[in-house]
Protein backbone atom coordinates (compact mmCIF):
# COMPACT_ATOMS: atom_id res chain seq x y z
CA UNK A 1 0.00 0.00 0.00
CA UNK A 2 1.38 3.35 -1.23
CA UNK A 3 1.47 5.96 1.70
CA UNK A 4 -1.90 8.35 1.89
CA UNK A 5 0.26 11.36 1.36
CA UNK A 6 4.01 11.35 0.17
CA UNK A 7 6.15 14.64 -0.30
CA UNK A 8 9.02 13.39 -2.42
CA UNK A 9 12.05 16.12 -2.83
CA UNK A 10 9.35 18.89 -2.80
CA UNK A 11 10.71 22.79 -3.71
CA UNK A 12 9.08 25.66 -3.29
CA UNK A 13 11.06 29.08 -3.59
CA UNK A 14 9.72 32.59 -3.86
CA UNK A 15 11.60 35.15 -6.48
CA UNK A 16 12.57 38.17 -4.64
CA UNK A 17 14.40 41.10 -5.51
CA UNK A 18 17.57 40.10 -3.00
CA UNK A 19 17.30 36.61 -4.89
CA UNK A 20 15.37 32.89 -4.66
CA UNK A 21 13.93 32.47 -1.18
CA UNK A 22 14.25 28.98 -0.90
CA UNK A 23 11.43 28.29 1.77
CA UNK A 24 10.95 24.68 1.04
CA UNK A 25 14.10 22.86 -0.38
CA UNK A 26 13.90 19.18 -1.70
CA UNK A 27 11.48 18.33 1.59
CA UNK A 28 9.90 14.95 1.63
CA UNK A 29 7.56 13.35 3.70
CA UNK A 30 5.29 10.43 3.80
CA UNK A 31 1.68 10.24 6.04
CA UNK A 32 0.39 6.73 6.27
CA UNK A 33 -3.87 6.32 7.03
CA UNK A 34 -4.90 7.52 10.27
CA UNK A 35 -1.36 8.61 11.31
CA UNK A 36 -0.66 11.99 12.90
CA UNK A 37 2.14 13.47 11.77
CA UNK A 38 4.07 16.78 13.01
CA UNK A 39 6.23 19.10 10.72
CA UNK A 40 8.23 21.26 13.87
CA UNK A 41 10.58 24.39 13.63
CA UNK A 42 11.07 27.78 14.53
CA UNK A 43 9.11 30.75 12.53
CA UNK A 44 10.19 30.56 9.20
CA UNK A 45 11.53 27.09 8.42
CA UNK A 46 9.17 26.95 5.88
CA UNK A 47 6.14 25.06 7.53
CA UNK A 48 3.33 26.98 6.31
CA UNK A 49 4.59 27.08 2.53
CA UNK A 50 4.71 23.09 2.70
CA UNK A 51 1.17 23.12 3.47
CA UNK A 52 -0.04 25.46 1.00
CA UNK A 53 2.37 23.84 -1.43
CA UNK A 54 0.56 20.58 -1.02
CA UNK A 55 -2.89 22.40 -1.37
CA UNK A 56 -1.43 24.08 -4.61
CA UNK A 57 -2.22 27.63 -2.87
CA UNK A 58 1.17 29.04 -3.67
CA UNK A 59 0.78 32.56 -5.18
CA UNK A 60 3.51 34.89 -7.17
CA UNK A 61 6.28 35.21 -6.28
CA UNK A 62 6.26 31.66 -5.09
CA UNK A 63 6.43 28.99 -7.14
CA UNK A 64 6.57 25.39 -7.48
CA UNK A 65 10.81 24.41 -8.38
CA UNK A 66 10.22 20.82 -8.28
CA UNK A 67 9.13 17.69 -6.50
CA UNK A 68 6.00 15.63 -6.87
CA UNK A 69 2.97 14.74 -4.11
CA UNK A 70 1.24 11.78 -4.47
CA UNK A 71 -2.07 10.97 -2.94
CA UNK A 72 -2.91 7.24 -2.60
CA UNK A 73 0.52 6.72 -5.00
CA UNK A 74 -1.12 8.58 -7.61
CA UNK A 75 0.96 11.79 -8.25
CA UNK A 76 -1.31 15.70 -7.31
CA UNK A 77 1.00 18.42 -7.87
CA UNK A 78 1.16 18.25 -11.41
CA UNK A 79 -2.38 17.36 -12.46
CA UNK A 80 -4.66 19.95 -14.00
CA UNK A 81 -5.78 22.73 -11.67
CA UNK A 82 -9.22 21.68 -12.70
CA UNK A 83 -8.75 18.60 -11.66
CA UNK A 84 -7.27 19.04 -8.93
CA UNK A 85 -9.75 21.79 -7.57
CA UNK A 86 -13.03 19.58 -8.14
CA UNK A 87 -11.05 15.81 -6.88
CA UNK A 88 -8.43 16.85 -3.72
CA UNK A 89 -8.64 20.29 -2.73
CA UNK A 90 -11.46 20.03 -0.07
CA UNK A 91 -12.59 16.78 -0.70
CA UNK A 92 -9.79 14.58 0.16
CA UNK A 93 -7.15 17.11 1.32
CA UNK A 94 -8.30 20.03 3.67
CA UNK A 95 -6.29 22.46 5.42
CA UNK A 96 -6.89 24.56 8.99
CA UNK A 97 -4.64 27.72 8.47
CA UNK A 98 -3.09 29.90 10.49
CA UNK A 99 -5.24 32.23 12.68
CA UNK A 100 -8.30 30.58 10.64
CA UNK A 101 -10.69 31.09 13.19
CA UNK A 102 -10.40 34.38 11.88
CA UNK A 103 -11.00 33.67 8.42
CA UNK A 104 -14.47 32.96 8.33
CA UNK A 105 -17.03 36.56 7.10
CA UNK A 106 -18.09 38.16 10.23
CA UNK A 107 -21.72 39.40 8.12
CA UNK A 108 -22.90 35.58 8.00
CA UNK A 109 -23.92 32.90 10.34
CA UNK A 110 -21.50 29.86 10.45
CA UNK A 111 -24.57 28.02 9.35
CA UNK A 112 -24.78 29.40 5.70
CA UNK A 113 -21.17 29.57 5.28
CA UNK A 114 -20.42 26.20 5.53
CA UNK A 115 -23.43 25.27 3.73
CA UNK A 116 -22.08 27.72 0.92
CA UNK A 117 -18.84 25.08 1.04
CA UNK A 118 -21.36 22.33 0.72
CA UNK A 119 -22.91 23.97 -2.09
CA UNK A 120 -19.73 24.98 -4.17
CA UNK A 121 -18.84 21.89 -4.41
CA UNK A 122 -22.36 19.69 -5.36
CA UNK A 123 -23.24 17.91 -1.82
CA UNK A 124 -26.16 16.27 -2.75
CA UNK A 125 -27.45 15.50 0.56
CA UNK A 126 -29.45 17.50 3.27
CA UNK A 127 -26.55 20.63 4.23
CA UNK A 128 -28.66 21.93 7.38
CA UNK A 129 -28.20 17.95 8.70
CA UNK A 130 -24.82 18.06 7.40
CA UNK A 131 -23.87 21.08 9.71
CA UNK A 132 -25.49 19.51 12.49
CA UNK A 133 -23.69 16.64 12.32
CA UNK A 134 -20.22 18.33 11.68
CA UNK A 135 -21.20 20.67 14.68
CA UNK A 136 -21.50 17.81 16.71
CA UNK A 137 -18.25 16.01 15.49
CA UNK A 138 -16.54 18.83 16.84
CA UNK A 139 -18.06 18.68 20.27
CA UNK A 140 -20.20 22.22 19.94
CA UNK A 141 -23.99 22.32 19.80
CA UNK A 142 -25.58 22.57 16.44
CA UNK A 143 -27.28 25.08 17.58
CA UNK A 144 -23.84 27.18 17.72
CA UNK A 145 -23.92 27.22 14.01
CA UNK A 146 -26.58 29.73 13.82
CA UNK A 147 -24.68 32.40 15.38
CA UNK A 148 -22.34 34.78 13.61
CA UNK A 149 -18.60 34.31 14.19
CA UNK A 150 -18.15 37.15 16.78
CA UNK A 151 -20.52 35.39 19.07
CA UNK A 152 -18.44 32.12 19.54
CA UNK A 153 -15.30 32.32 21.64
CA UNK A 154 -11.86 31.70 19.80
CA UNK A 155 -12.15 28.02 21.04
CA UNK A 156 -15.82 27.43 19.46
CA UNK A 157 -14.85 29.26 15.98
CA UNK A 158 -11.68 27.21 15.85
CA UNK A 159 -13.60 24.21 16.12
CA UNK A 160 -16.39 25.81 13.91
CA UNK A 161 -13.56 25.98 11.01
CA UNK A 162 -12.10 22.62 11.54
CA UNK A 163 -15.81 21.42 11.13
CA UNK A 164 -16.15 23.45 8.03
CA UNK A 165 -12.47 22.10 7.02
CA UNK A 166 -13.98 18.48 7.35
CA UNK A 167 -17.60 19.44 5.34
CA UNK A 168 -16.33 17.36 2.31
CA UNK A 169 -15.11 14.26 4.47
CA UNK A 170 -11.50 14.65 3.29
CA UNK A 171 -9.01 11.90 4.12
CA UNK A 172 -6.07 14.02 5.13
CA UNK A 173 -6.06 17.26 7.00
CA UNK A 174 -3.36 20.11 7.17
CA UNK A 175 -3.56 21.78 10.37
CA UNK A 176 -1.20 24.69 10.09
CA UNK A 177 -0.75 26.11 14.18
CA UNK A 178 -4.11 25.62 14.93
CA UNK A 179 -4.07 26.46 18.21
CA UNK A 180 -1.94 29.59 18.04
CA UNK A 181 -3.68 32.66 19.73
CA UNK A 182 -5.47 30.40 21.95
CA UNK A 183 -5.13 29.97 25.36
CA UNK A 184 -3.35 26.58 26.86
CA UNK A 185 -6.28 24.81 28.44
CA UNK A 186 -8.51 25.61 24.84
CA UNK A 187 -5.44 24.58 22.93
CA UNK A 188 -5.56 21.19 25.03
CA UNK A 189 -8.73 20.77 24.14
CA UNK A 190 -8.30 21.55 20.56
CA UNK A 191 -5.39 18.69 20.57
CA UNK A 192 -8.18 16.74 22.35
CA UNK A 193 -10.69 16.72 19.27
CA UNK A 194 -7.32 16.32 16.56
CA UNK A 195 -6.92 13.15 18.50
CA UNK A 196 -10.78 12.08 18.53
CA UNK A 197 -11.04 12.79 15.06
CA UNK A 198 -8.38 10.76 13.71
CA UNK A 199 -9.82 7.61 16.21
CA UNK A 200 -13.66 8.30 14.68
CA UNK A 201 -13.26 9.47 11.18
CA UNK A 202 -9.56 7.56 10.83
CA UNK A 203 -8.45 11.01 9.38
CA UNK A 204 -4.63 11.63 8.70
CA UNK A 205 -3.29 14.81 10.37
CA UNK A 206 -0.19 16.84 9.31
CA UNK A 207 0.03 19.11 12.33
CA UNK A 208 2.60 21.94 11.74
CA UNK A 209 4.08 23.60 15.00
CA UNK A 210 6.60 25.60 16.08
CA UNK A 211 5.30 24.10 20.08
CA UNK A 212 7.33 20.66 20.17
CA UNK A 213 5.46 20.25 23.37
CA UNK A 214 2.33 20.70 22.18
CA UNK A 215 3.29 18.55 18.93
CA UNK A 216 4.64 15.81 21.20
CA UNK A 217 0.98 15.43 22.62
CA UNK A 218 -0.52 14.18 19.45
CA UNK A 219 2.23 13.34 16.79
CA UNK A 220 3.03 9.57 15.97
CA UNK A 221 6.29 10.91 14.37
CA UNK A 222 7.85 14.05 13.72
CA UNK A 223 9.55 15.75 11.22
CA UNK A 224 11.90 18.99 12.55
CA UNK A 225 12.41 21.70 9.81
CA UNK A 226 15.25 24.02 9.40
CA UNK A 227 15.84 26.85 6.85
CA UNK A 228 14.03 24.90 4.45
CA UNK A 229 14.75 21.46 4.87
CA UNK A 230 14.16 18.54 6.89
CA UNK A 231 16.64 18.16 9.23
CA UNK A 232 15.42 15.10 11.38
CA UNK A 233 12.73 13.10 11.49
CA UNK A 234 11.96 10.03 14.01
CA UNK A 235 9.02 8.62 16.17
CA UNK A 236 7.81 11.19 19.08
CA UNK A 237 9.31 9.01 21.57
CA UNK A 238 12.81 8.88 19.51
CA UNK A 239 12.35 12.99 19.01
CA UNK A 240 11.85 13.64 22.55
CA UNK A 241 14.19 11.21 24.71
CA UNK A 242 16.77 10.70 21.85
CA UNK A 243 16.86 13.88 19.70
CA UNK A 244 20.00 13.07 17.35
CA UNK A 245 20.30 16.58 15.72
CA UNK A 246 21.69 19.77 17.74
CA UNK A 247 18.81 21.66 15.53
CA UNK A 248 16.36 19.18 17.73
CA UNK A 249 18.00 19.17 20.87
CA UNK A 250 18.45 22.54 21.39
CA UNK A 251 14.63 22.82 20.23
CA UNK A 252 13.48 20.09 23.01
CA UNK A 253 15.59 22.54 25.64
CA UNK A 254 13.99 25.55 24.53
CA UNK A 255 10.62 24.14 25.33
CA UNK A 256 8.87 26.13 28.41
CA UNK A 257 9.46 24.41 31.75
CA UNK A 258 7.92 26.05 34.63
CA UNK A 259 10.45 24.47 36.90
CA UNK A 260 13.17 26.73 35.84
CA UNK A 261 12.80 30.65 36.07
CA UNK A 262 13.80 30.98 32.94
CA UNK A 263 13.57 29.95 29.21
CA UNK A 264 16.70 28.84 26.82
CA UNK A 265 16.55 30.15 23.13
CA UNK A 266 18.52 28.99 20.21
CA UNK A 267 21.05 31.42 19.61
CA UNK A 268 21.56 33.55 16.85
CA UNK A 269 18.93 33.49 14.17
CA UNK A 270 18.13 32.02 10.75
CA UNK A 271 20.18 32.47 7.79
CA UNK A 272 18.56 34.29 4.70
CA UNK A 273 17.01 31.80 2.69
CA UNK A 274 18.07 33.62 -0.52
CA UNK A 275 21.56 33.80 1.13
CA UNK A 276 22.04 30.32 2.61
CA UNK A 277 25.57 29.44 3.95
CA UNK A 278 27.72 27.15 2.07
CA UNK A 279 27.34 23.43 3.60
CA UNK A 280 24.99 22.58 6.71
CA UNK A 281 22.74 25.32 6.73
CA UNK A 282 22.62 25.48 10.71
CA UNK A 283 26.66 25.50 10.85
CA UNK A 284 26.07 29.74 11.70
CA UNK A 285 24.59 28.77 14.76
CA UNK A 286 25.11 25.04 15.69
CA UNK A 287 27.37 24.38 19.37
CA UNK A 288 29.07 21.65 17.76
CA UNK A 289 30.53 22.89 13.82
CA UNK A 290 33.16 21.44 12.27
CA UNK A 291 34.88 22.62 9.34
CA UNK A 292 33.39 19.85 7.56
CA UNK A 293 29.80 21.64 8.10
CA UNK A 294 30.98 24.56 6.79
CA UNK A 295 32.11 22.67 3.41
CA UNK A 296 29.61 20.22 2.31
CA UNK A 297 25.88 19.97 3.09
CA UNK A 298 24.73 16.44 5.30
CA UNK A 299 22.04 14.57 3.67
CA UNK A 300 19.19 12.87 5.78
CA UNK A 301 20.37 9.08 6.91
CA UNK A 302 19.48 6.18 9.43
CA UNK A 303 21.28 6.88 12.79
CA UNK A 304 20.25 4.13 15.12
CA UNK A 305 16.09 4.66 14.70
CA UNK A 306 16.27 8.35 13.54
CA UNK A 307 16.64 10.11 9.89
CA UNK A 308 19.55 13.03 10.85
CA UNK A 309 21.22 15.20 8.37
CA UNK A 310 24.18 15.56 10.24
CA UNK A 311 28.10 15.43 10.18
CA UNK A 312 28.18 14.30 13.83
CA UNK A 313 26.95 11.01 12.96
N1 LIG B 1 4.33 35.30 0.06
C1 LIG B 1 5.63 35.29 0.33
N2 LIG B 1 6.46 36.10 -0.31
C2 LIG B 1 7.79 36.09 -0.05
N3 LIG B 1 8.38 35.28 0.84
C3 LIG B 1 7.59 34.44 1.52
C4 LIG B 1 6.17 34.41 1.31
N4 LIG B 1 5.64 33.46 2.16
C5 LIG B 1 6.68 32.95 2.84
N5 LIG B 1 7.85 33.52 2.46
C6 LIG B 1 9.18 33.22 3.00
O1 LIG B 1 9.35 31.83 3.07
C7 LIG B 1 10.04 31.48 4.26
C8 LIG B 1 9.25 30.45 5.02
O2 LIG B 1 8.04 31.03 5.52
P1 LIG B 1 6.89 30.15 6.17
O3 LIG B 1 5.76 31.07 6.52
O4 LIG B 1 6.60 28.99 5.31
O5 LIG B 1 7.59 29.64 7.51
P2 LIG B 1 6.93 29.01 8.80
O6 LIG B 1 7.91 28.00 9.29
O7 LIG B 1 5.56 28.55 8.51
O8 LIG B 1 6.92 30.22 9.80
P3 LIG B 1 5.68 30.89 10.54
O9 LIG B 1 5.26 29.89 11.57
O10 LIG B 1 6.23 32.15 11.12
O11 LIG B 1 4.65 31.12 9.47
C9 LIG B 1 10.28 32.77 5.02
O12 LIG B 1 11.59 33.19 4.75
C10 LIG B 1 9.29 33.72 4.43
O13 LIG B 1 9.79 35.04 4.48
Amino acid sequence: MPPLLKVENLKIYFHMPRGYVRAVDEVSLELNEGEIIGVAGESGSGKSTLALGIMRLIMPPGFIEGGNVYFEGNEILHLPEKVFNSEYRWKRIAMVFQGSMNGFTPVYRIRDQIKEVLEVHGYTGDPDQRVNELMKMVNLDPSIADRYPHELSGGQRQRAFIAMALALNPKVLLADEPTTALDVITQTHIINLLKQLKKELNLSILFITHDLALMSMLADRIYVMYAGRIVEHASTENIVKNAKHPYTKLLMESVPDLSKDYVKGIPGSMPDLARLPPGCRFSTRCPFVMDRCRAEEPKLRRVGENDVACWLY
